[in-house]
């Protein structure tokens, strides 16, 4: 369970990013979370592992306040939080299997990492996750021969092979098609569900969020607008958070057919 207690932000520039943010996210829930540019969705995902250190308030994980811990500490909890990129972060000139592995590096002391040298039962997990994805045939490509959604699917197995207690998705499908948008939101929720894993994935589309995840929670200048079910978004909820605009056609009708089953993109 993740739990953020009173969680704020406010940078050296001096911008309020969040303030006294409470929410708490149990084993296995999917979260998505929205708002309008600079409302601190970014902040909040890098506060929880630190990229960005919190002001004031905690982050706890499982029982335990990350925002206490000392640098040992703080990189040993790093490897139960999986981050997922919006521009992937992959290392262009290696392989996907190597990309998949540095998602190891936590784990592997200083020289094994240096020279690469995993373990097998590491190479073996990393084949398997490559399986789940639908890119085993790919292993052996770098990763600027893939596609977009191909190089996310990367992205998602490499966090995965950490073994993490949490997923932090950060804007997934902001470079990709609708198609792929989909088909990566739909692979991100499936794994949650198979692992009992929770997640917070920071997204624009709305829609997107509404088709698969089962909480939705708006921020709006750095505190909470909005905690529901995607059913409960309606155009008001949306015009408190955004602002006045026509919305009827941004979210999704909860009658609407599911999106198209999903094949991997090879
Ligand atoms: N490194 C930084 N230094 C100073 N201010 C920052 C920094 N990063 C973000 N901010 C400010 O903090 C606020 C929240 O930014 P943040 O990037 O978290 O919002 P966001 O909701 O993720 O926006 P977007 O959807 O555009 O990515 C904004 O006012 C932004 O200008």
């Amino acid at each position: 369970m993740l739990e953020l207690k009173k969680l704020t932000k406010t940078y050296r520039t001096g911008d309020k990013a969040l303030h006294e943010v409470d929410l708490t996210i149990p084993k296995g829930q999917v979260l998505a979370l929205i708002g309008p540019s600079g409302a601190g969705k970014s902040t909040l995902i890098r506060c929880i592992n630190r990229l960005v250190p919190p002001t004031s308030g905690s982050v706890i994980l499982d029982g335990v306040d990350v925002t206490a811990l000392g640098s040992t500490g703080l990189r040993k909890m790093r490897r139960k939080m999986g981050m997922i990129f919006q521009e992937y972060a992959l290392v262009e000139r290696l392989t996907v299997m190597e990309n998949v592995l540095s998602g190891r590096l936590g784990y592997v002391g200083f020289w094994r990492s240096f020279l690469r040298k995993y373990p097998q039962s590491d190479i073996d997990e990393a084949f398997r996750l490559l399986d789940r994805v639908g890119l085993l045939a790919m292993a052996d490509k770098r990763a600027d021969e893939l596609s977009g959604g191909q190089r996310q699917r990367v992205g998602i197995a490499r966090a995965l092979i950490q073994d993490p207690r949490l997923l932090l998705v950060d804007e997934p499908t902001a470079s990709l098609d609708p198609k792929t948008s989909r088909q990566i939101m739909r692979l991100i929720c499936e794994l949650c569900a198979e692992r009992d894993l929770a997640a917070v994935i920071n997204i624009h589309d709305v829609a997107l969020a509404q088709m698969f995840v089962e909480r939705i929670v708006g921020l709006k200048a750095g505190e909470l607008a909005f905690d529901g079910k995607p059913t409960d978004m309606t155009e008001d909820v949306l015009t408190s958070i955004y602002g006045e605009e026509d919305w009827h056609a941004t979210i999704r009708n909860v009658d609407d057919e599911d999106a198209d089953p999903v094949e991997p993109v090879l």
